[in-house]
C-alpha cells in the first residue's frame, strides 16, 4: 500500500497557518481521502499541559527545560505519525521540530544543542513555511496573547526558519502569506497533492540523522 505524506507547517506566529492547514484538511476529508490533522504543542497530555501553562505564564521553566519538554511533546506522538503514514494516511501537523529549533535558537542557545532531541522523528517530506514580516503578523487578531508574541522575538525566529530552509531546501517551501487566506489555500493545496504523489514509494527517513 503507497505510505501517506507527513507535511508540516511552519512560521511566524499568526503568519495564519492553523486558519491554512484546516481548510486543507477539510478540502482533502470531503474528497475522501486518507487525511490526519495535528499540531504541536499538543496541550492535552500532561507535558501539554505545563507547555501550556509556560506559554501562557502561569509558569517559569529554564531555557533549555522548555525546550527538551516541547521535544518530549513530539516524541509521544511520533510513534502514532508513523504508524498513520504506513497505513496510508497522510498527517498534517501545525509546527514541528523546525519550531522547536528556531524559537529556542532565538533566544541564543547553540542550533546544534537545538537539533538534538528530535533527532531521529520521522522526517516530513514538505514543509510548507507561510511567510510574513513581523509587522503583518503583529496587525493579525491574537497577537500578542502568549510569550512569545513580540515583534523583535519574531524577528529572530524569522531569520533561524532562513537559516533552516538552507539545510533543507529538498522539502522546504516559503510561500509568501501576506495575501488573502482564499488566495493561500489552492497554492497550498496543490503542494500538498503533488507531495502525496511523489512520496508513496520512498522510505520515512529520520529526522537529522544520516
Ligand atoms: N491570510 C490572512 N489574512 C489576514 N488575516 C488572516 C489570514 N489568515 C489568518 N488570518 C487571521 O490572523 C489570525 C492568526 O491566524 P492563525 O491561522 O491562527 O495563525 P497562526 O496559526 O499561524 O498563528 C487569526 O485571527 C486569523 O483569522
Ligand atoms: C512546537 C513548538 C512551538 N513553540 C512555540 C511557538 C509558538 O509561539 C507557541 C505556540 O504555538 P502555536 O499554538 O502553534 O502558536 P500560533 O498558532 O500562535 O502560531 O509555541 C516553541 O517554542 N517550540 C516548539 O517546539
Ligand atoms: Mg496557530
Amino acid at each position: 500500500m503507497a505510505r501517506g505524506a507527513l507535511i508540516i507547517f511552519e512560521g511566524v506566529d499568526r503568519s495564519g497557518k492553523s486558519t491554512q492547514i484546516k481548510r486543507i484538511f477539510n478540502q482533502m476529508l470531503n474528497k475522501g481521502e486518507k487525511v490526519y490533522l495535528t499540531r504541536f504543542p499538543e496541550r492535552t497530555s500532561e507535558i501539554g499541559q505545563t507547555i501550556n501553562g509556560y506559554l501562557t505564564s502561569s509558569n517559569n521553566l529554564s531555557d533549555q527545560a522548555i525546550h527538551l519538554l516541547f521535544s518530549a511533546n513530539r516524541w509521544e506522538h511520533a510513534q502514532s505519525i508513523l504508524n498513520y503514514l504506513n497505513n496510508g494516511t497522510s498527517v498534517l501537523v501545525d509546527r514541528y521540530a523546525f519550531s522547536g529549533v528556531a524559537f529556542t535558537a532565538a533566544k541564543g542557545l547553540d542550533l546544534e544543542w537545538c537539533k538534538n532531541p528530535d533527532r531521529g522523528l520521522p522526517k516530513p517530506d514538505l514543509v510548507l513555511q507561510l511567510d510574513v514580516d513581523e509587522e503583518t503578523a503583529k496587525s493579525r487578531g491574537g497577537f500578542g496573547e502568549e510569550r512569545y508574541e513580540k515583534v523583535e522575538f519574531q524577528r529572530k525566529v524569522r531569520s533561524l526558519y532562513s537559516r533552516l530552509k538552507e539545510e533543507h531546501s529538498d522539502i522546504w517551501k516559503v510561500i509568501d502569506a501576506s495575501g488573502t487566506a482564499d488566495e493561500l489555500t489552492p497554492q497550498l493545496q496543490s503542494f500538498v497533492d503533488e507531495t502525496i504523489k511523489n512520496c508513496q514509494n520512498n522510505d520515512i527517513e529520520k529526522l537529522w540523522i544520516n
